[in-house]
């Protein structure tokens, strides 16, 4: 299906006017006679323009982003984990900015394809892959394929010898590395007892690799380690260099060899509320790949390639959310409401994890004091809160339209269906233009699944 292409704007240099915004906005955001601009583009204009609940990408801070980590670490070791947020014209941005992609399903496989990228700039992850994932991933090719349990080793290997030309399918192993870390237990997976990668501590992990030696069409390239979303230092990342270089070491005493490859996953923080911290590509990279060479000259290795994977820290803080209030009320015991169009369909990130927000309205209040407001979505859940405290101006109404950064990463990726809402629209902003990259969804897009049979 082919998008109209809407253009609104003229391309101006009003963009560098104004006082910045600062963070958690796109570094180009700011501040013009009490409205926002972003990409040169007036937030309350696309509103205008495109209704509520909208979803805005800024390009240049998207592209800005990716290619910081681009330049941080040599070719081909960023791939993009699709999952933060990844569509056709997503896909096309992030390939030509010179990253590989992390995919972990068969449709953001099929889209990487369609999209030109390299099937060895491809790496397929998932506890639970389909046999059909595992079969078109060695039919393409992929480059590495992140085994995450010991049933995939043998399938994997029947699969890889079967495909002409004959290449072995590069593996990596997912090692639990015993690191707690991340923005809340939903999404810490370097720590035991969760469902994803092999324990170093129990010898599965060994184990694992002992097992995808044996296996001809296998070719095992690294190890691979995700600790977990949000991680605002570079001090985890540090411990699990020493914990994996030393099972390298391990690897290398005990059956000769020594990996190329060492992939440490995604998790680099951003900030959604002013003040809070994050990891820079430059020094998170500078540093870890100091250490990395520090411990293999202690463990007489060759330094393997750093590989990251990178996504909310891309595509997060590119994003916009913007709402309609459509309801202000105050509770028995004075809580203040603000009721807004969309909610946990369109983002169930507070939901899943109490995630916090920056929010406030894209035009000025002319100068209304601030007051603890509770914004709610509009589903049919006492916990659909967007924001338990946003500060909001007293005298915010219905029809008043609210703004939320750092909204790029696992939010649209995470959207449902609840409630028929219907999944908003996506423009992206550039140099004074938007163009809609993804329209509303309808309610013949919610039941264009629905067979005649029913
Ligand atoms: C294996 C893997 N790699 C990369 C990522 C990307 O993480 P983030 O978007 O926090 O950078 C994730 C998700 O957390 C993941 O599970
Ligand atoms: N969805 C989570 C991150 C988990 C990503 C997948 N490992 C979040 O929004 O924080």
């Amino acid at each position: 299906m082919s998008l109209r292409v809407e253009l609104l704007g003229e391309e101006s240099d009003e963009r560098e006017t104004g006082a910045v915004l600062g963070s958690p906005w796109p570094a180009g955001a700011r501040e013009q006679a009490g409205r926002i601009v972003v990409g040169g583009v007036d937030l309350g204009e696309l509103v205008e323009r495109f209704g509520t609940p909208l979803y805005v990408l800024d390009e240049a801070e998207f592209r800005s982003r990716a290619a910081a980590y681009a330049r941080a670490l040599p070719q081909d070791s960023v791939r993009y984990a699709a999952k933060a947020f990844f569509s056709p014209t997503l896909a096309r941005w992030v390939r030509e900015e010179g990253l590989g992609v992390d995919v972990c399903s068969a449709n953001e496989l099929a889209l990487a394809l369609d999209a030109g990228f390299e099937p060895e700039r491809i790496v397929l992850h998932g506890v639970a892959k389909t046999h059909e994932e595992l079969e078109t991933a060695t039919r393409e090719h992929v480059g590495r394929i992140v085994i995450d349990g010991f049933t995939e080793i043998a399938h994997l290997a029947s699969l890889a010898g079967r495909h002409r030309p004959y290449q072995p399918q590069g593996v990596y192993v997912r090692v639990i590395p015993g690191i707690a870390v991340g923005h809340h237990e939903a999404v810490r997976t370097g720590i035991e007892d969760q469902q994803f990668g092999l324990s170093l501590a129990d010898g599965s992990a060994l184990d694992a690799v002992t097992r995808i030696l044996g296996q001809a069409h296998l070719r095992l390239c690294g190890l691979h380690c995700h600790l977990g979303s949000q991680i605002s230092t570079i001090e985890p990342y540090l411990t699990a260099v020493d914990r994996l270089t030393a099972f390298l070491a391990e690897l290398h005493v005990r059956h000769g060899i020594q990996l190329p490859e060492l992939d440490l996953g995604g998790g680099q923080a951003i900030g959604y509320r002013p003040g809070d911290a994050s990891l820079r590509p430059g020094e998170f990279a500078a540093a870890v790949t100091a250490r990395l060479r520090e411990r293999c000259a202690e463990h007489g290795l060759a330094v393997p390639r750093l590989v990251i994977e990178p996504g909310r820290s891309i595509v997060g803080p590119a994003g916009i959310a913007l709402y309609r209030v459509l309801a202000v009320k105050t509770s028995a015991h004075g809580i203040r409401f603000a009721a807004v169009d969309g909610g946990m369909s369109d983002n169930p990130r507070p939901a899943l994890y109490h995630a916090a927000y920056t929010i406030r309205p894209v035009a000025q209040h002319g100068g209304a004091p601030l007051r603890p407001t509770r914004v709610v979505g509009r589903h049919c859940e006492a916990g659909d809160v967007l924001a338990p405290e946003a500060q909001l101006p007293e005298d915010l109404r219905a029809g008043d339209v609210l703004a939320v950064p750092a909204s790029g990463a696992y939010q649209l990726s995470m959207s449902s269906a609840y409630n028929l809402v219907g999944r908003p629209p996506l423009v992206a902003v550039r140099d004074g233009l938007a163009r809609l990259i993804q329209r509303r969804e309808t309610l013949a897009d919610l039941t264009s699944r629905e067979g005649a049979w029913g």
